[in-house]
C-alpha cells in the first residue's frame, strides 16, 4: 500500500474542507490515517482462500459445521464508511475433508478488508469455502449495519441488512437449507 500517496491526499482532503492541515491536532492525522487504512485495507492482495488449511477426518464427518456470530468490519465502496455486523458461515463436508473453525473466520476479515459492498462478503466468503473444500454445500448469512445510511443519507439508524448466499445442496435440498437457517437464527 502507498503510505505516502494516502497521506498527501489526506491533507488535500483536509484542506478542501477548509481545515488546517498543520494545525496541532490534524498535523500527524493524514499519517495515522494511512497506517488504519494499511490495517483496514489489509485484505487488498489477500487470497482468502490462503488461510482454508484442508485436513481430513478419518470419520469422514459429513454433517454441518456452522460458525455463526463472527463479528466483522468492512467499508463501504459507495461511501468508504463503515458497515459492520455478523457473518454466520455453515458448510456441509465432503469425504472428512475440513478445515480449521477459525479458518471461517480468517476467510470472513479478508475478505471485509477492502472497499466492499454486503453482497460481495457474502458471495465471496462462500465461494472460497467452496472452491477450497469442495463440501457437499456452502451456507453464509450477513447481517449488517451501514453507516452510510445511519450517520448520513436517509438516516434511519438500526436498520439491518441481511444478504445470505447458498451453494451446493442448501440450493437444491430446501430441508438442509431450512434447517441450516434454522440454527443460524438462534
Ligand atoms: N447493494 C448495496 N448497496 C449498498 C451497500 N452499501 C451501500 N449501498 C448503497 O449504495 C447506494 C449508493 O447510492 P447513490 O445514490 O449513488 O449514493 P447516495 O446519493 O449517497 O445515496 P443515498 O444513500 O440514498 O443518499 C445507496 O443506496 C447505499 O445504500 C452494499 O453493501 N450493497
Ligand atoms: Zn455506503
Amino acid at each position: 500500500m502507498d503510505r505516502e500517496r494516502i497521506e498527501k491526499a489526506i491533507r488535500e482532503i483536509l484542506f478542501a474542507i477548509g481545515e488546517d492541515p498543520d494545525r496541532e491536532g490534524l498535523v500527524d492525522t493524514p499519517k495515522r490515517i494511512a497506517k488504519m487504512y494499511g490495517e483496514i485495507f489489509g485484505g487488498m492482495k489477500v487470497d482468502p482462500k490462503d488461510h482454508l488449511q484442508v485436513f481430513f477426518q478419518e470419520e469422514k464427518h459429513e454433517e454441518l459445521v456452522l460458525v455463526k456470530d463472527i463479528p466483522f468490519y468492512s467499508t463501504c465502496e459507495h461511501h468508504l464508511v463503515p458497515f459492520f455486523g455478523k457473518a454466520h458461515v455453515g458448510y456441509l463436508p465432503k469425504n472428512g475433508k475440513l478445515t480449521g473453525l477459525s479458518k471461517l473466520a480468517r476467510v470472513v476479515d479478508d475478505v471485509a478488508k477492502r472497499p466492499q459492498l454486503q453482497e460481495r462478503i457474502t458471495c465471496s466468503v462462500a465461494d472460497a469455502i467452496m472452491e477450497v473444500l469442495d463440501p457437499h454445500g456452502v451456507i453464509v448469512v450477513v447481517e449488517a449495519e451501514h453507516m452510510c445510511m445511519t450517520m448520513r443519507g436517509i438516516k434511519k439508524p438500526g436498520s439491518k441488512t441481511i444478504t445470505s448466499a447458498v451453494r451446493g445442496i442448501f440450493n437444491t435440498d430446501a430441508k438442509a437449507r431450512s434447517e441450516a437457517m434454522t440454527l443460524i437464527k438462534f
